[in-house]
């Protein structure tokens, strides 16, 4: 008896170690990653844990059709859809269903022969080590049958839903990136960069997981509870009573001390979240940071917000030492309670050592899969509160049609005209900034337009490449007004070279072939040719990797003017009809300018050009100088008729060398 129970003892804590934590912890929303499939690091737990909060809440932030993230609620119909999604993968999901079936049954089946075979050695050892030894080999033989059936169903079942889990979010970010690349300029100045890219990576990890592996995961708690507490059942009614009378109050306890622990968590999270965020912003702009010498103050600011964090932790610390103190020991108070009493009712012979064994192992089952199902439901609501926001945005439809309209079929002649515009940023529709704007740019001519700075330059060259639509009035293109036009045709016609060029992190031979509207099909021949107008030519092949040279993260690596150069070459492979220009200003030494504006020159040739500008020359040099003041053109006319006009806008400016020689 002595031995046996020891045997039982052993085995059951090793088994209530590994498990208990994961089972009370489930109680109380925490979780690991192996148990709930998440693959994710600490730093992106940081994250995700404030996600969870936010989900478990069933409240998700999404996109309103005004661009702007909302709150919503999962509706029915969402979770309907959420599982249209695992529409195309049925067949794969029915297989790992099956295969699910197969290993918990074999799950099932451990405790039980476990206790089938400690009968056999307790038993049979009275009648001789011989029959002994051959039983055992022989039921541990079909054990390890049983056991390879299972480990193979496992693998199965988790390549299937793994594949099927990739399958959807390769369609969900592939369907959700398409959207967001459809939208009009507008909402990306509603919606943050991260929080688009947040929906693109974590959320569609999520919604995948939610409708395969989640599932499963579920099915498997849920089956496994059911069978274990049947087993127990089966194999003791009495003690099966006596177990369910004490686990539930300890549960229960465990789950109001968990919403303690999880509002403690959350502040960690939170004020963690907020240093995050003041040093990521802060090496972002690192060269910010070290023009105005404030290294010391950001370190200060820092400190400052960690060690609100480290104040935080030192709580947190105290609270989850008291969790995992209690858990513990109401653990071993449970295990305790129920190996008694087990060990009374063998005393009396109401139960074998093989079946208290088995007991035990059933109990810890479905301590286990209690812990899974509150997972199983905690994952599916973020799951459904993730597909709730990405649907938002897959649905959205943008204000600017991307594409549709009129596809002109003359050749385009290039004469702009805006009539009577009228324009406020989407963002803040209370500013106008024009009002009654009229201004004709004849085909194949150079305007000039000046005025002070947020006057509305180059807001003029974004509502002509329509990234926002004018809330009154029209531009109009040859004749046409631009909004009936096709978005895609009308862009492909406009070539731009601001101020601060924004090149990608490729080469520089990519980077000039962007300009083409199939840079697959822009030839060397074609980049070097464009290079070499551009005047960029001589420096790019004085790179050691020429053109394959990689130019950084907005082209960093390059230097202003040579940014410049490479825009320029782009827009010379564009071949555009209509040129935005927006001319530098300081930024470069007088060689680079030079070059930049010989370049430009030779760019200009041929085309209707709109180009803010600040230098004099320029300005001398253009057919018309439009001057803009108050939401629309004060003053139009040629350089020496502008200067005529005594007490002028355009006096003003030149005589308070806003534009420059
Ligand atoms: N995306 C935007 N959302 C809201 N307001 C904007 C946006 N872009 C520009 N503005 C505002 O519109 C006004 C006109 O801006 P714009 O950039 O056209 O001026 P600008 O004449 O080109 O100025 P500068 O010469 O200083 O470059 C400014 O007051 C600016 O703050």
């Amino acid at each position: 008896m002595t031995a046996s129970m020891q045997l039982i003892l052993r085995n059951y804590s090793i088994l209530w170690r590994k498990y208990a934590p994961i089972c009370f912890k489930s109680f109380h929303g925490f979780r690991t990653g192996s148990q709930t499939g998440m693959r994710l690091n600490v730093s992106n737990r940081t994250f995700f844990i404030s996600r969870i909060l936010k989900s478990s809440s069933k409240t998700s932030s999404t996109t309103s059709q005004s661009g702007q993230i909302s709150k919503a609620i999962p509706k029915r119909s969402e979770v309907r859809r959420l599982f249209s999604l695992a529409e195309s993968e049925k067949w794969r999901l029915t297989g790992a269903v099956c295969l699910l079936v197969v290993s918990s049954s074999v799950t099932l089946a451990v405790p039980f022969c476990i206790g089938k075979v400690i009968d056999i050695i307790y038993t049979t050892s009275k009648e001789g080590h011989e029959i002994m030894k051959e039983k055992l080999t022989k039921i541990s033989t079909i054990l390890l049958g049983v056991f390879l059936v299972g480990a193979l169903a496992n693998f199965g079942r988790f390549y299937l839903m793994q594949i099927s889990g990739q399958n959807v979010v390769m369609r969900m970010r592939d369907m959700l990136f398409s959207s967001i690349m459809r939208q009009e300029i507008g909402f990306f100045d509603k919606n943050r960069t991260g929080e688009l890219i947040n929906r693109l990576s974590t959320d569609t990890s999520l919604v995948g997981q939610s409708v395969t592996m989640n599932i499963s995961d579920g099915l498997r708690s849920v089956g496994q509870a059911v069978g274990a507490v049947g087993m127990m059942v089966y194999v003791s009614p009495k003690l099966t009573a006596f177990a369910l009378l004490i686990v539930p109050p300890i549960a229960i306890m465990s789950r109001i001390y968990g919403r303690y622990l999880r509002k403690i968590s959350k502040n960690v999270q939170d004020s963690l979240a907020a240093a995050t965020q003041v040093a990521e912003e802060r090496i972002s702009n690192i060269r910010t940071v070290r023009a105005f010498a404030q290294e010391d103050m950001e370190m200060e600011r820092y400190r400052y917000r960690i060690l609100h964090v480290l104040k935080l932790s030192y709580k947190e610390a105290l609270a989850r030492g008291i969790f995992w103190a209690s858990t513990g020991l109401s653990g071993n108070i449970v295990v305790l309670s129920v190996f008694y009493a087990g060990g009374m009712m063998m005393s009396d012979s109401m139960i074998s050592v093989g079946e208290l064994s088995s007991f035990l192992l059933y109990a810890a089952y479905v301590g286990i899969s209690i812990g899974g199902m509150t997972t199983f439901y905690s994952e599916m609501m973020k799951g459904l509160g993730a597909s709730t926001r990405i649907w938002e945005l897959i649905d959205r439809d943008p204000k600017v049609p991307y594409g549709g309209g009129i596809l002109p079929e003359e050749k385009i002649k290039g004469t702009i005209e805006f009539k009577d515009l009228g324009f406020s940023y989407p963002s803040r529709p209370e500013i106008p900034i024009f009002t009654a704007l009229n201004l004709t740019v004849p085909a194949g001519s150079v305007t000039a337009v000046v005025g002070s700075s947020g006057s509305g330059k180059s807001t003029i060259g974004t509502l002509l490449l329509r990234f926002y639509d004018p809330s009154s009035g029209g531009i109009y293109l040859d004749g046409t007004n631009t909004n009936k036009l096709n978005t895609k045709w009308l862009r492909s016609h406009i070539g731009t070279v601001s101020q601060e060029p924004i090149l990608f992190s490729c080469s520089v031979a990519e980077n000039i072939a962007y300009g083409s509207l199939d840079p697959s099909s822009a030839t060397m021949e074609m980049i070097i040719e464009a290079a070499k107008k551009a005047n960029a030519y001589n420096f790019v092949q004085a790179f050691p990797e020429g053109f394959d040279t990689m130019v950084g993260e907005r082209g960093l690596m390059l230097s202003g003017g040579q940014r410049q150069r490479i825009a320029i070459a782009r827009a010379l492979l564009k071949n555009p009809k209509i040129l935005l220009l927006d001319e530098a200003t300081s930024a470069l030494d007088a060689e680079s300018e030079y070059f930049v504006q010989e370049a430009l020159e030779r760019l200009m040739v041929g085309r209707t050009v709109i180009t803010i500008a600040h230098r004099l020359s320029t300005i001398k040099s253009a057919d018309q100088i439009a001057v803009l003041d108050n939401g629309r053109i004060a003053e139009i006319g040629s350089y020496n008729k502008l200067m005529t006009i005594e007490g002028g806008l355009f006096r003003k400016l030149v005589e308070r060398q806003t534009v420059t020689a």
